[in-house]
């Protein structure tokens, strides 16, 4: 047998060690109680019925023993199941939503098939069994059956008439199935642990179900051989009445009505009310109309002793459910009573007059599923006069609710007529002793009948009591490979899915590490561009103004012309001159404003085509880029500017200009040439002559002069006034002032939208980065629950393995042979 126990329950199976388990307790019992168990050398004095009890005990120990190992292996399972659960839990709270294993009618099957790894899983017979279960094609025309690939862990989706558990399954969300999941894997954990306490008890419960007025209480009081509970040929039996040896109520013979089991304490009567014995009929009929019990605990002395008891035989203590008959409104009840953990057996009455009504096949196909045998006994048989063709049609119908049961039909089926059983009544003094009981000839029945509920109450001891491992065990065998296949597939289901999303996750992050390089150096050449393209377009605008106003005021007042009316208006003149220079000037202004605005609005554009693919491009406004005035000028006209002063430059021109003037003053006047003149005229005067006649002619000279300044006015004071405005902006450092106005609205405009450019950068960046981790999170966490669905399935499956072997010695006829070799 392959050994798998986790360090938690290799703990726990010395928590559960020989001295401390509730079997080996029964043996030790056993070997102590002389009377039940007789020495040797006894053994051989004993008369015949006694002798073949001591062989029923002997039986009972060799199986108790079995037990004992059995159920501490099978502990050791659950525990390990439960942990397995437990993890499986935190993983569906804590890092991945479990997807269910399930075909929809919204999601046909190739949706969940898809993802299911077709390649078939090799070896064990338990990945095959998870294997075949996942790739079983989906039976669509089944309405009743949820298509879940589960059993145990299967979701139970009601809402409404209408709506079928696939409709409401599809309507739910990945975290909704996922708490769904959670709550379910709870509750199987927690059912884990009281089968695991159900193990460890060593009383059990049989449960007595049946239709209406099958004989149930008749065949009740037939085993205890003793008038228990009431019986009428009515409908009477309303509520769940549970027979229990007297010892369980410290030998006091009582009936507790109880309102609320949950809360019911014997030791505590303010759970229950205590009910008198002539009452008992009257409770259980009028309880149909008042509802106002939910069960009944009936302590009861059973005199025989413990090789005849059914209830207190020394091995295990064993307690009688008596339920209501079932209709359609105590099925749902019964079988969620039948659903309990602690009913070991289920004994199921049939009239044999009625056969299975649907309600009896709905609970029996259902009870199959928990219990795997069921105990049937088919009632009333005296009715019958075709026995053998009722026999055969019982069994067919049988063979079909429960296979496993009809395979053992010999000792799991029994056709009796319950009422043939004397019974102890009330006042009846009865000798229960094996010895008088077995004097059956003195009751005045038919001995076949007799017989037959005599087979059927040997065949009910082994199932309850040398059978213990089947009765006990056997459910919890049955509950536990069910989950662990269903566990199985659950998780293999995931791990698929997990290693499909790790996969993709892995593509993704690689296609996202991929993008993320690219845009990293898009954006490095692309801030490189703008800054290059930014340096550039500035210095062309530069270039441009600083050439276009150089130019403009090296040739101010070239072209300027005023309308000149006269030396009376100069100085309007000269003011007008002045303004139509700085006009000029100031269209050159504008010009290059103009040129600026032209490739600033280029510069954004491509500047703007670098980052189009980042989103939405923002426009920009460059109507009131240069709505602030430029540097203003000041240039006053003053007296100065009509005269030309200017003697470093211009003295020898103006005095030559002076003494031509004046000699043309002469010339005109004398219309003599001015040197040959003045030459003629020394020799003519004579030196001192001349030198007498110098003095007027100075005069006359200055005179000319000033005539020709005041008629040169005109040019003087549109030269003058251009020196003076280009002087002006020279010392103001007008170009250099402007030009870097003018760059400076550019570039701040060409600035902000490169500055744009960079943020739809930065946050691209920042936004693929965040893209990255989220992918990347995805990604650690997809390869996270694949190991870890890959541990827990290699921990399902030694789990498996290990109870496949406890399954394999578990067989039926083993018992047998250890009862007759005994
Ligand atoms: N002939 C015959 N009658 C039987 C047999 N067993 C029970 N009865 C009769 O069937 C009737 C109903 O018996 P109950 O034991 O009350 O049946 P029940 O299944 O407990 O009835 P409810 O609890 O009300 O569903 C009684 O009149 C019994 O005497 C039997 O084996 N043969």
């Amino acid at each position: 047998m392959t050994s798998f126990m986790s360090p938690q329950s290799s703990k726990n199976q010395q928590k559960f060690s020989p001295s401390e388990n509730g079997s080996l307790r029964d043996i030790a019992h056993i070997k102590a109680d002389n009377s039940l168990t007789p020495s040797s050398s006894q053994k051989f004095s004993l008369p015949p019925t006694e002798y073949k009890n001591f062989n029923i005990h002997n039986g009972m120990l060799k199986c108790s023993q079995d037990y004992a190992q059995k159920s501490k292996i099978l502990i050791g399972l659950l525990e390990d199941t439960c942990s397995i659960l437990k993890q499986v839990s935190e993983t569906n709270k804590q890092r991945w939503d479990l997807h269910y294993p399930f075909i929809g009618i919204k999601s046909p099957h190739r949706i969940h098939r898809s993802i299911i790894d077709s390649t078939p899983i090799q070896t064990s017979k338990f990945k095959q069994n998870v294997h075949d279960r996942l790739h079983t094609p989906a039976d669509m025309s089944s309405s009743q059956e949820f298509n879940s690939k589960l059993n145990v862990l299967k979701l139970d989706l009601k809402r409404g008439d209408t709506s079928s558990a696939e409709t409401v399954f599809e309507d739910l969300d990945k975290s909704a199935i996922a708490t769904l999941l959670d709550r379910r894997l709870n509750q199987t954990a927690k059912r884990c642990e009281s089968l695991h306490a159900r193990i460890s008890d060593t009383s059990s419960k049989v449960l007595v179900a049946g239709d209406v007025n099958a004989g149930k209480s008749t065949f009740v009081n037939a085993l205890l051989r003793k008038e228990v509970m009431p019986v009428d040929q009515q409908p009477c039996t309303t509520l769940f009445c549970e027979v229990l040896d007297v010892q369980e109520n410290d030998g006091i013979e009582q009936i507790h009505a109880i309102k609320d089991i949950a809360s019911y304490k014997r030791t505590d009567s303010s759970t229950y009310t205590v009910i008198e014995w002539k009452e008992l009929y009257d409770t259980i009929v009028n309880n149909e109309e008042s509802g106002e019990y939910t069960q009944l605990k009936i302590y009861t002395k059973d005199r025989r002793n413990a090789q005849e008891s059914l209830l207190h035989n020394g091995v295990v203590d064993i307690a009688l459910i008596d339920c209501p008959g079932l209709n359609r409104d105590t099925l749902k009840t019964t079988a969620l009573f039948a659903r309990q953990e602690e009913i070991d057996v289920i004994i199921f009455v049939v009239s044999a007059e009625n056969h299975f009504t649907l309600s009896a096949k709905e609970f029996l196909s259902n009870a199959s599923k928990e219990k795997a045998y069921l105990f049937i006994v088919v009632n009333r048989f005296d009715n019958i006069r075709h026995k053998e063709k009722c026999r055969r049609a019982i069994l067919e119908q049988i063979k079909e609710v429960s296979p496993r049961t009809h395979e053992h039909a010999k000792d799991l089926v029994h056709f009796v007529t319950s009422t043939s059983i004397k019974i102890e009544k009330d006042g009846d003094n009865v000798d229960n002793t094996p010895h008088n009981f077995n004097a059956i000839d003195q009751i005045d029945n038919d001995a076949k009948n007799i017989k037959d509920f005599s087979n059927l109450e040997e065949s009910l001891r082994t199932f309850v009591l040398k059978k213990r491992s089947k009765s006990k065990l056997a459910p919890a065998q049955h509950y536990l490979d069910n989950l662990v296949t269903d566990i199985g597939i659950l998780i293999e289901f995931n791990r698929n899915i997990a290693q499909k999303e790790n996969d993709k996750a892995n593509m993704e992050l690689k296609e996202a590490e991929r993008a993320y390089d690219k845009l990293v150096s898009d954006q490095k050449s692309a801030v490189a561009t703008a800054e290059k393209t930014e340096t550039s377009v500035c210095e062309e605008i530069q270039n441009f103004t600083r050439n276009s106003l150089e130019k403009a005021i090296e040739n101010v007042g070239k072209n300027v012309s005023c309308e000149f009316n006269g030396l009376l208006y100069i100085w309007g003149y000269a003011n007008d001159l002045r303004d139509s220079m700085l006009d000029d000037i100031q269209k050159e202004v504008v010009a290059s404003e103009e040129n600026a605005k032209n490739k600033t609005a280029q510069c954004i554009k491509l500047i703007q085509d670098l980052g189009k693919d980042l989103g939405v491009v923002k426009q920009v406004n460059l109507d009131r880029m240069y709505t602030k005035p430029g540097m203003s000028i000041s240039v006053d006209i003053e007296i100065s500017d009509f005269i030309e002063f200017d003697l470093n430059e211009k003295f020898s021109e103006g005095l030559g200009f002076a003494s031509l003037a004046g000699g043309a003053v002469m010339c005109a006047a004398t219309r003599l040439d001015a040197l040959s003149c003045l030459w003629k005229l020394t020799g003519f005067v004579g030196f001192n002559n001349m030198r007498r006649l110098a003095l007027p002619l100075v005069g006359l000279a200055g005179i000319g002069i000033i005539t020709y300044v005041l008629i040169d006015a005109k040019h003087v004071i549109s030269r003058k006034v251009a020196r003076k405005i280009r002087s002006h902006l020279k010392r103001s450092d007008y170009v250099n002032f402007e030009t870097n106005r003018i760059v400076r609205q550019g570039r701040k405009k060409i600035r902000k939208v490169s500055d744009n450019l960079r943020d739809q950068f930065r946050k691209a960046v920042e936004e693929e980065e965040k893209k990255q981790f989220a992918q990347r999170i995805s990604y650690k966490k997809s390869e996270e629950a694949v190991k870890f669905f890959k541990k827990i399935f290699s921990q399902t499956e030694q789990v498996a393995e290990c109870l496949e072997d406890l399954l394999d010695n578990n067989e039926w006829e083993d018992y047998e042979e250890t009862l007759v070799s005994n």
